[in-house]
């Protein structure tokens, strides 16, 4: 039976941006960084309040279509838990569309918050992290970024065919990143879409590129939680970066700069960002170079999974 929550509870949830494939993980392996949105829900006697403000507040809607509402009201019908009015305000920092995730930490954030709201009410129907990584992933559709946000630290994500054919159940496995490793991206004013970036992807690739990939994967996990020496050979790719680079010429251009600087250097999901994996200071005049190139250079943590308070 649906449960009916009080006007008058509020939850804030803090979600973290994420950097996806890192490199060769492609649709698999993805990072928590240290970026985050925050949103906070009240319950209300009747109808839909939403704010927005920062990142995006001018162009998404604030209505019943915004990602976030959305994430809260599917959070709350798998809880089996009804709200007769909301009030939703969202605070947000991560950029959108530059491949760090942000339509992946909305739906978690969103979701996260629901699940905040049942908790405080109704504890034995909270969803628990597997739940919310495969609410998210079959949500926004990149449980590479979903589960980054949802679990943190470094996330290994897979999906498996469900009972129903259309169905797929979405798993991850998080892992603690080597505390040597510091995350450098470079953030460039333009924005792409992942839609976009996606389509220009073939449907086959041949099976050298296919094996290249499965070592250099294999070899990231490695590398990222315990030996940092290897990120240069574990963040090379041959499934996507390569093919996505007519559509992103600057973010190509900084991948192959670093990379010849000796800094393992990807494109940040679908890009345009681009990931940098050092142990050592990002240098000083890369940054003043990337900066003269329009590229915003934030050094950042390795975060956490998606906290509610
Ligand atoms: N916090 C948010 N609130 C509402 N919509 C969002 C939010 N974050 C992202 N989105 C939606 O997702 C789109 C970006 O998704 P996408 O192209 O996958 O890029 P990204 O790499 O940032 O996830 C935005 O244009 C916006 O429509
Ligand atoms: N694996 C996906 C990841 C998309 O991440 P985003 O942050 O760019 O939305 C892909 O490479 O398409």
């Amino acid at each position: 039976m649906t449960q009916t929550l009080p006007v008058g509870i509020s939850v804030t949830a803090r979600v973290p941006a994420s950097s996806a494939n890192l490199g060769p993980g492609f649709d698999s392996l993805g990072l928590a960084l240290g970026l985050y949105d925050e949103i906070t829900v009240t319950t209300t006697g009747s109808g839909l309040d939403v704010r927005v403000e920062g990142e995006g507040a001018e162009e998404v809607p604030w209505g019943p279509t915004h990602l976030v509402v959305r994430a809260v009201e599917r959070g709350l019908e798998a809880a089996g838990v009804w709200a007769d009015g909301l009030d939703i305000v969202c605070r947000n920092v991560i950029p959108h569309s530059r491949g760090l995730g942000s339509s992946a930490s909305a739906v978690v954030g969103g979701l996260a918050a629901a699940n905040g709201l049942v908790r405080k009410v109704a504890p034995e129907r909270a969803l628990d992290d597997t739940q919310l990584v495969q609410l998210s992933s079959e949500f926004e559709g990149h449980p590479d970024n979903a589960s980054a946000s949802v679990l943190g630290g470094v996330v290994v994500s897979w999906s498996e065919a469900g009972v129903d054919a259309e169905q797929r159940a979405y798993r991850a496995v998080t892992l603690p990143v080597d505390p040597a490793i510091k995350v450098v991206v470079l953030v460039p004013t333009v924005r792409s879409s992942t839609a976009h970036t996606r389509g220009l992807l073939p449907d086959l690739v041949p099976h050298r590129d296919a094996s290249f990939n499965v070592s250099r994967a294999a070899l990231a996990v490695v590398a990222l939680t315990q030996r940092p020496d290897l990120l240069m050979p574990a963040t090379e790719d041959m499934l996507h970066q390569g093919q996505r680079a007519p559509a992103l010429p600057l973010t190509t251009k900084w991948v192959a700069v670093l990379r010849e600087a000796g800094i393992a250097a990807t494109v940040s999901g679908a890009g345009p960002t681009v990931l940098a994996l050092t142990t050592e200071p990002f240098p000083a005049e890369l940054r003043a170079a990337a900066e003269a190139d329009d590229l915003a250079v934030l050094e950042l943590e390795v975060a956490g999974g998606v906290e509610v308070s």
